[in-house]
């Protein structure tokens, strides 16, 4: 025997289900926890939004591509000590391989493009909406999955394309109604970050690790931010140093301090003279503060935050020109942005901006004798091969029913298949908005 438990796995021991029970047990009809259910109203929406996000993505010229949910862990293990990483859902399959939901798409898109090689052209322009998991301890109520947007433009250096990406996070949040004055861009380098430790000769090789430390500001007392600091090995003074240049909100105040010479400045101030030619200056603001806590940012970063300050960040990006090297590909210029499906919905909730989405079906047929149930199915198709909507009454049903169901599809109109007028070709329509009734040939049925 194999041992086969009829689970189909052939294996005992930790990995294999447990056997089959003769009782049948009461399973928990919940989805797991954290994660969520999506009956038709909650779907309408996420439909609604994944349009939205999609079509932005096509006015950019974006293309979509996809990744497997389940990764090599490999692809997400950084030393930085990300809270990512942490929280990683990661398992040993039956095949012995480390593996992990994923937890973000970027790791898996570079993965994607150092595959693709010398065979795409670029810039490449590639756009994802995918869902994502992290293993968080439940205590703290959050949710293990959630669907990111994600755009990504490949092979551009310059910083016309962090410009491009918050731009087409303007053009959604434009085309769903949210305006400057409800949500804003903090925007920032990591170079600001980066040109500091430099003076202070703190080795690159602290960077990503400084970064996700500095990450934690506002959410961590600032003290456990300093002691973090200087257990990483960066010098007292250079940590004072630091924190006092995060707190900086002006550009040219920045300006003064690291001078006009360096990358960060030259970058932040080209970015901004961006906004105002496409039109989207009044949406962000430089706050020196901004790093993400993501190790492979290297420039550019942005975070999008509702201005009334009750939500978490809505979405967040920036450059990434060194993330392929990490995976053993030869580096390309890169950056691109996450935008999650949840704190977007809160801030349209909040906003009164939720979209009316109902269930609308032209038409509901049915038969009003059992015997011409064939008849009604014909109906049905006909009107499907001219795209019209049909929702078929399947079994037979009081003529109460029949209305009742018809008010709950908002269905626009009512055909009846009744004997006497089967007999004549003929179906009888009623518009149930006016109540108008009228009898129709069906090969005249529009
Ligand atoms: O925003 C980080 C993240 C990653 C995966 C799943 C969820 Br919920 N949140």
């Amino acid at each position: 025997s194999t041992g086969d438990n009829g689970s189909g796995g052939g294996r005992s021991g930790a990995l294999a289900p447990p056997p089959i029970t003769e009782e049948l047990q009461k399973i928990d009809v919940n989805p797991p926890k954290g994660t969520r259910d999506f009956p038709p109203e909650e779907m309408r929406l996420r439909t609604w939004l994944f349009h939205s996000f999609r079509e932005v993505s096509r006015l950019f010229g974006f293309e979509e591509v996809d990744f497997p949910v389940l990764e090599s862990e490999a692809l997400y293990i950084r030393k930085a000590g990300e809270e990512i990483r942490d929280q990683l859902y990661c398992f040993e399959d039956r095949g012995n391989r480390r593996v992990a939901l994923r937890p973000e798409l970027t790791p898996s898109l570079a993965r994607l493009v150092i595959q693709k090689g010398k065979s795409v052209s670029l810039p490449l322009k590639w756009f994802a909406v995918g869902q994502c998991w992290r293993y968080e301890r439940m205590t703290r109520g959050r949710r293990r999955e959630h669907y990111q947007w994600n755009m990504d433009i490949i092979g551009v250096p310059e910083v016309t394309a962090e410009a491009e990406l918050i731009s087409s996070i303007v053009t959604f949040f434009k085309r769903v109604g949210i305006t400057a004055s409800d949500v804003g861009f903090k925007v920032s380098s990591r170079k600001v970050l980066q040109e500091v430790l430099r003076c202070y000769s703190v080795p690159e090789s602290l960077f990503s690790k400084v970064c996700i430390i500095i990450d934690k500001i506002g959410k961590i007392p600032v003290d456990e931010i300093k002691k973090d600091l200087k257990s990483a090995g960066v010098s007292e003074e250079a940590v004072d140093e630091l924190l006092q240049v995060l707190s900086i909100k002006s550009l040219t105040k920045l300006e003064e301090i690291l001078g006009g010479a360096g990358e960060a400045v030259a970058d932040l101030k080209q970015l901004f003279s961006l906004a105002e030619k496409f039109g989207y200056a009044e949406w962000i603001e430089f706050d020196a503060s901004i790093v993400r806590g993501l190790a492979y940012y290297t420039g550019i970063v942005f975070e999008g935050f509702d201005r009334e300050g009750k939500l978490r960040a809505i979405c967040g990006g920036g450059r990434y020109d060194r993330l392929l090297s990490t995976f053993g590909g030869d580096d390309l210029p890169a950056c691109g942005f996450g935008f999650g499906d949840a704190v977007i919905v809160e801030l349209l909730k909040d906003r009164g901006l939720l979209p009316e989405l109902s269930l609308q079906v032209e038409n509901i047929v049915c038969a009003l004798d059992v015997d011409l149930q064939g008849a009604a199915a014909r109906v049905a198709s006909i009107l499907r091969e001219k795209s019209q909507t049909v929702d078929l009454v399947l079994e037979s049903k009081p003529l109460k029913w029949v209305f009742k169901r018809a008010a709950r599809i908002n269905a626009h109109r009512l055909i009846l298949v009744g004997n006497s007028e089967w007999q004549r070709g003929m179906v009888v329509v009623k518009i149930l908005s006016s109540g108008e009734q009228y009898e129709v040939k069906l090969d005249e049925l529009v």
